[in-house]
């Protein structure tokens, strides 16, 4: 069987940056290399046919990208078709309106099915304060690693912007294939000029673009060390944001320019004073006017809130001080003469973001009250109208328990015998009994307040009287580190507790387990119930944002038996709520194998691919385009 695309420029979509068809360009699928395109002219002269053979395995050979379709003209200089050239130098992309048809022939060429799809293809820019594998800290890490991938498969022109960081520590080794991109500029803002340089790396259709300063290379994760959060974040996320705004203006990337009319995608507040210089710095110059930005949460409990003073330094014009303005209310101030005033990042991204999104559907709501707004629920509630949700997908060919490498068994839904030999092997790792019977519940997460830890913390003594394991990996709050430490000597049977971010670990506890417990006090989307949910582990979560969503309760009366739950979604956030979960969990997992086995199956069957999320995600693109920008 082969596959042929057909590909066909039918009209620009809203060309403004050129007036005439003249100007139309459109870069091909990166999914595409180069030399495996084949240029046919059909009779009317305005198709072009683009024939693609996939490797054995499925996936992209090598990939060419200095490609641009020129215009056909007849004797008139009207357009009647287009040429596939190699090309180099600046040159500007705007979006195209690109038909595909997909046509599968069988061995005797005879044409068995034909699709046809619609897609707008967009140059969107990422910009993130971490990007796997190059930084990834959690979970933003792994969205921003994952979804600019799946875009550019679509067709879009992606780059992602991010710090170079380097800590001294084997992690550099990410940034090994990034090479200076020869692009230094100087950037006004912290009372002066600040120069940083670009560095670059096309890998798997995208280009990832990081910006390399001083203040980037230090110990410790992105964001500090072990004393706590760098007091310089705001200068090292400012610097992030000017270059965000200038790499697509400045940066020959593949011979050409992103140019001005990108999508900007601006995750969390780290990345939030970028539709701010967008409104305030650069259309107020005619540049960017044809750009938009949507604002992606991730999670809303940082919002890269400094003193007043600090206002200046942000190279903002002053007269935009209120779009940052940020006022603390009574109870949360520290003293008498506290008169709460700060600035707030990430509120000034709210309020210049031309759309909003966040990683969940029942997140987007929750935002949007008190109890889940974190101080801006009115404002974003003010913005409702263009805030969606839209659950995170995951990296389906690394979280594979057929395939991966970090397990020391495969398996799948056809062959399941490889995961209790991970369990085991699992238990040997940690030094615990390895009794493949016993329920292993496990952990794995950021020590801190959102995740539910102090949930974890109290229900342990009780949750140790019963036959099972718990393995827990994390860091963060030395509070619970020490706890973590200390539960294993106290429980030396029965409780591990691994501190520290090892992604390799993450993997083994993910399939070695058969329950994964979430407690988060909130969660936007989370991961890795998704992750273990492709591994068979069952989820035990609390009912909240994106584990309400994705966790569809197991009712073992409901339907007769034939409920389609794939776990336990528990509320209130309650020890004795959590607790109760897990026993049911336990009792089905040690007395009802055929039921867990079922659950199993439904877990490591659901569709979790970016694919589903990347289709949401063209949709919402498509509505910030057809507004005009929110602040012009
Ligand atoms: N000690 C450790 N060792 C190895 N790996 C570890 C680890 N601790 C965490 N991880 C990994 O980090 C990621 C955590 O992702 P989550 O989505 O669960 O949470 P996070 O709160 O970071 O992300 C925020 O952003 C994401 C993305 O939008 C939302 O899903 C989420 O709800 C929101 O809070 C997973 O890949 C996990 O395996």
């Amino acid at each position: 069987m082969e596959s042929i695309q057909l590909t066909r420029l039918l009209s620009s979509s809203k060309s403004s940056t050129f007036a005439s068809p003249t100007g139309l360009t459109f870069r091909p699928s990166y999914r595409l290399s180069f030399d495996q395109f084949l240029k046919r002219s059909l009779p009317n002269g305005k198709l072009k046919v683009v024939r693609s053979e996939k490797s054995g395995n499925g996936s992209v050979e090598e990939q060419k990208h200095a490609v641009r379709l020129d215009l056909d003209r007849d004797v008139s200089g009207s357009v009647i078709g287009l040429n596939l050239i190699p090309t180099s130098g600046d040159h500007e992309v705007i979006n195209t309106k690109v038909y595909v048809a997909t046509v599968t022939k069988d061995k005797d060429d005879e044409i068995k099915k034909e699709k046809v799809e619609t897609r707008v293809t967009y140059n969107i820019v990422f910009v993130t304060a971490e990007a796997a594998p190059y930084s990834k800290t959690g979970g933003l890490g792994d969205v921003c690693g994952s979804l600019p991938i799946q875009l550019a498969n679509h067709g879009h022109r992606v780059m992602v912007v991010s710090p170079r960081y380097l800590n001294g520590s084997s992690a550099d080794e990410n940034f090994a294939h990034v090479l200076d991109a020869n692009k230094r500029i100087k950037l006004q803002c912290f009372g002066g000029e600040q120069e940083i340089a670009f560095f670059h790396e096309y890998r798997e259709g995208v280009d990832w673009v990081f910006v390399d300063h001083p203040s980037y290379h230090r110990h410790g994760n992105p964001y500090g060390d072990s004393h706590g959060s760098f007091g310089d974040n705001q200068f090292r996320f400012t610097l992030l944001c000017h270059a965000a705004c200038e790499a697509p203006l400045v940066l020959l990337l593949g011979g050409y320019t992103y140019g001005e009319k990108c999508l900007f995608l601006v995750n969390d507040w780290h990345a939030g004073l970028v539709p701010v210089l967008l409104a305030s710095k650069y259309r107020p110059h005619g540049v960017y006017k044809d750009a938009r930005s949507i604002l992606v949460i991730h999670n809303l409990a940082h919002q890269g809130v400094e003193p007043v003073a600090s206002f200046k330094n942000l190279g903002l014009p002053s007269n935009w001080y209120g779009a940052l303005e940020w006022v603390f209310p009574t109870w949360a101030r520290t003293h008498a003469l506290d008169t709460g005033e700060a600035v707030n990042i990430l509120k000034g991204a709210i309020v210049t973001a031309d759309r909003i999104l966040t990683v969940s559907k029942g997140y987007a709501w929750e935002i949007t009250t008190v109890e889940g707004g974190y101080g801006l629920h009115e404002i974003l509630s003010s913005r409702r109208a263009v805030l969606n949700g839209i659950t995170n997908g995951i990296h389906v060919s690394e979280w594979d328990p057929s395939s991966d490498k970090h397990i020391p068994f495969c398996y799948s839904t056809s062959s399941l015998s490889g995961k209790v030999q991970c369990k085991t092997a699992l238990q040997q790792e940690l030094g615990l009994p390895i009794k493949p019977d016993c329920p292993l519940i496990g952990f794995i997460g950021r020590l801190d307040y959102q995740k539910g830890i102090d949930l974890i913390h109290w229900a342990i003594p009780e949750l140790m009287e019963a036959d099972v394991q718990f393995v827990m990996l994390g860091s963060g709050d030395p509070l619970y580190e020490n706890w973590m430490r200390s539960a294993e000597n106290t429980y030396r049977d029965k409780f591990r507790g691994w501190v520290g971010f090892n992604v390799p670990i993450s993997h083994r506890i993910t399939a070695g387990c058969d329950i994964l417990l979430m407690p988060s006090r909130f969660e936007p989307c989370g991961l890795n119930q998704l992750y273990a949910m492709r591994y068979g582990t069952i989820p035990v979560v609390h009912a909240t944002g994106g584990l309400r969503d994705t966790v569809e309760n197991f009712n073992p009366y409901a339907e007769e038996g034939s409920s389609e739950g794939i776990g336990w979604a528990f509320s209130p956030f309650t020890k004795d709520s959590m607790l109760n979960a897990l026993r049911t969990a336990i009792r089905t997992y040690k007395d009802h194998k055929s039921t867990w086995e079922g659950l199993m199956r439904r877990c490591m069957q659901k569709d979790f691919t970016w694919e589903n999320a990347a289709l949401q995600y063209e949709q919402v693109f498509e509505w910030a385009f057809i507004d005009p920008p929110y602040i012009k």
